[in-house]
């Protein structure tokens, strides 16, 4: 099997006395959605944080790519092809969708900034943000102001940001939150259409989501890993049903 697109290797992070990461060793391999659920305060946003480079591990690696990044910051593991989404929205209300997706490819090239317009002239560049619009289903809204995009429509937008600079793994933090049922149910439906393409690490409170896009899933609790398999093994898994989704009985 081919190499994991990212490796955490016994990761360690505390705050004060509070250990919120406990030798946490994970992968996600290529293709898969591998999902992080855990109760509130599990530690799943600072693991998120260790991921992405916004927070360093007192100790233990993280690899993406084959490579040992743990010490380099957010910038570089996004050029990297780390792309993180939902959380961190960069998206300009007074631009048009097409404009918003040509300013993340552009950003992304390591041209300035401030090239964006000409090169919305640019067709390979245009189409490559069209393309990205067309992946998420917005391509008809493509001239539509991000400001006037419905939620789950921006949503796809931030999707169409990330996806337009070719990531290597997505970083999707809790992509149903704020979402209506219909929108969620679009949004899900979106992205089981991007399963296989790209990797996604999910993290999610949504259990339908969850058990629907997943691959595997990993559970966290008080920091450590509980259990790491499939959804129908998490589902049984009789530490997790009493620590976790016992909480849910719906699920
Ligand atoms: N900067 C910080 N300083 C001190 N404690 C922190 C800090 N950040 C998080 N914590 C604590 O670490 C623990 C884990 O928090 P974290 O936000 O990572 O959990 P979570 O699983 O993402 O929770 P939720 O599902 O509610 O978002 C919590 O007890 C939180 O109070």
């Amino acid at each position: 099997m081919s190499e994991p697109v990212l490796v955490l290797d016994t990761l360690d992070k505390s705050f004060g006395a509070l250990r919120v990461t406990q030798g946490v060793s994970l992968d996600v391999r290529q293709g898969e959605v591998h999902a992080l659920i855990g109760p509130n305060g599990a530690g799943k946003t600072t693991l998120v944080a260790q991921i992405a480079g916004a927070l360093r591990p007192d100790s233990g690696h993280v690899r993406f790519l084959g490579r040992d990044v743990t010490n380099l910051g957010v910038a570089a593991r996004a050029r990297l092809g780390l792309g993180r989404v939902f959380q961190i929205s960069n998206v300009v209300g007074s631009f048009t969708a097409l404009e918003n997706v040509a300013v993340a490819a552009v950003a992304s090239s390591g041209d300035t900034f401030g090239m964006w317009r000409p090169a919305l002239r640019d067709r390979a560049l245009r189409a490559k943000a069209e393309d990205a619009l067309e992946r998420v289903g917005l391509v008809e809204r493509m001239s539509s102001l991000a400001g006037d995009l419905a939620h789950g429509e921006r949503r796809a937008l931030e999707l169409a940001m990330s996806l337009v600079q070719n990531p290597k793994l997505l970083l999707l933090d809790e992509p149903m939150a704020g979402t209506g049922r219909g929108e969620g149910e679009r949004l899900t439906e979106l992205l089981l259409s991007l399963k296989g393409q790209v990797a996604i690490l999910l993290v999610e409170h949504d259990m339908n989501t969850v058990f629907r896009l997943a691959d595997r899933i990993t559970v966290l609790i008080y920091g450590a890993v509980a259990v790491t398999g499939a959804p129908e093994d998490v589902r049984g898994d009789p530490i997790v049903r009493r620590a976790y989704l016992g909480e849910e009985e719906a699920v």
